[in-house]
């Protein structure tokens, strides 16, 4: 890491080797196989072609999407007002981002009000990034004291709507491919639950370099993420066992995850997705009630793929994902795993996070065969 910037990483970044004793656990493994060819499917959001769409969702659990229609610009700026934020100092950062911005380090496990998660006692690695955690629906809320953050909250804004659409497109043609009307998925997609992370990894040391991850390994929780990775490379996908890809950046291009909400969509059981929405409607607060009946079949024929983020050797890395998730009251039946709300989900996944350290996810819910 650079000398003149060092002042703007947690302090614990800051040391030249890597600090074991924060996490307690082992060195991890390197990796044993990474591919290096690009064998990854794209997307062309202008002229959707299902078949491979399903196709992507089925075998991969991932794609790249391009004609995404966000202006080059627009990615560039969001870019470099990432950068210079990062840039400021820790404890600036600290105090400039509490609500409903939140600036977070050393973990990706945020509470909903978005506070770090402290890890259970197996916490699998300590990872090495620090990011700015952005829900869209309160954006607006955010006191912007000086020029770069205005003009970060602009951008931050102008780029929500356009994920907000990419999404609402991408999640369209999947349901169409799966077979719901557009009235069955209702709910599933909930454009306020959408946020936005900004992420720094630092530039790892050469002690740091194979033993730390920038992330570790993970799947979304989330319906759909979108990830626009600037330049640097670290993305990396499971393809089975200990097969690992990377998913090097390509300009003007964003790469679409299938998260585990989408793997579940794709395991809804006929007439059975019911959807209970209580939306709230303007105080005081309404409450609607919406049935969606679905007719689909495919247990689990998407998948919500396994990834992880190394550190490079020379340069610090900028991503930024947008998540979007079911409206957090939609009850989920399926036929391979027990009905559950979104909130139900978070809670699970929180409190593993808490008493054994990692995620477990869907096979929390998945029932007996
Ligand atoms: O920074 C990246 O490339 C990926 C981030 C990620 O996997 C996540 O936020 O869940
Ligand atoms: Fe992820």
């Amino acid at each position: 890491m650079s000398q003149y910037d060092v002042e703007s990483y947690p302090p614990l970044f800051r040391q030249p080797s890597i600090p074991f004793a924060i996490s307690g656990v082992d060195p991890i493994e390197p990796t044993k196989q990474v591919l290096d060819s690009d064998p990854l499917p794209t997307i062309d959001l202008q002229s959707i072609n299902h078949e491979q769409l399903s196709d992507a969702c089925r075998d991969w659990g991932i794609f790249r999407l391009v004609n995404h229609g966000i202006p080059v610009t627009l990615l560039n700026h969001l870019h470099d007002h990432a950068s210079k934020t990062f840039n400021l100092g820790f404890e600036s950062k600290q105090a400039l981002f509490t609500s409903p911005i939140a600036y977070f380090w050393g973990t990706p496990a945020l509470t909903p009000a978005g506070v770090a998660l402290q890890r259970g006692p197996h916490a699998q690695s300590f990872n090495w990034v620090e990011g700015l955690n952005v829900p869209l629906s309160l954006l607006s809320l955010f006191k912007a004291e000086d020029s770069l953050l205005q003009s970060l909250r602009l951008l931050l804004e102008e780029y929500g709507n356009h994920q907000s659409r990419l999404a609402r497109t991408i999640f369209e043609a999947m349901a169409e491919n799966l077979k719901m009307s557009a009235e069955q998925s209702e709910g599933y997609l909930s454009p306020s639950t959408g946020l936005l992370r900004l992420y720094r990894y630092p530039r790892a040391c050469s002690s740091l370099a194979n033993q730390a991850w920038g992330m570790d390994v993970h799947t979304d929780s989330s319906v759909l993420s979108i990830l626009y990775q600037h330049e640097v490379e670290g993305l990396q996908i499971n393809r089975g066992d200990d097969t690992w890809l990377d998913v090097k950046p390509i300009p003007n291009t964003l790469v679409v995850h299938l998260g585990d909400m989408m793997q579940i969509f794709g395991a809804v059981k006929l007439q059975n997705i019911s959807c209970l929405l209580q939306l709230r409607i303007q105080a005081p607060v309404q409450q609607t009630t919406k049935i969606c009946r679905s007719k689909v079949i495919c247990d689990d024929s998407y998948k919500s793929v396994k990834h992880r983020v190394k550190l490079d050797k020379n340069k610090e890395r900028i991503s930024i994902g947008y998540f979007v998730f079911p409206d957090e009251n939609c009850v989920i039946h399926s036929s391979r795993y027990k009905p559950f709300t979104y909130a139900d989900f978070r809670a699970q996944v929180q409190q593993d996070l808490k008493t054994i350290g990692f995620k477990v996810g869907l096979p929390k819910f998945r029932l007996a065969e």
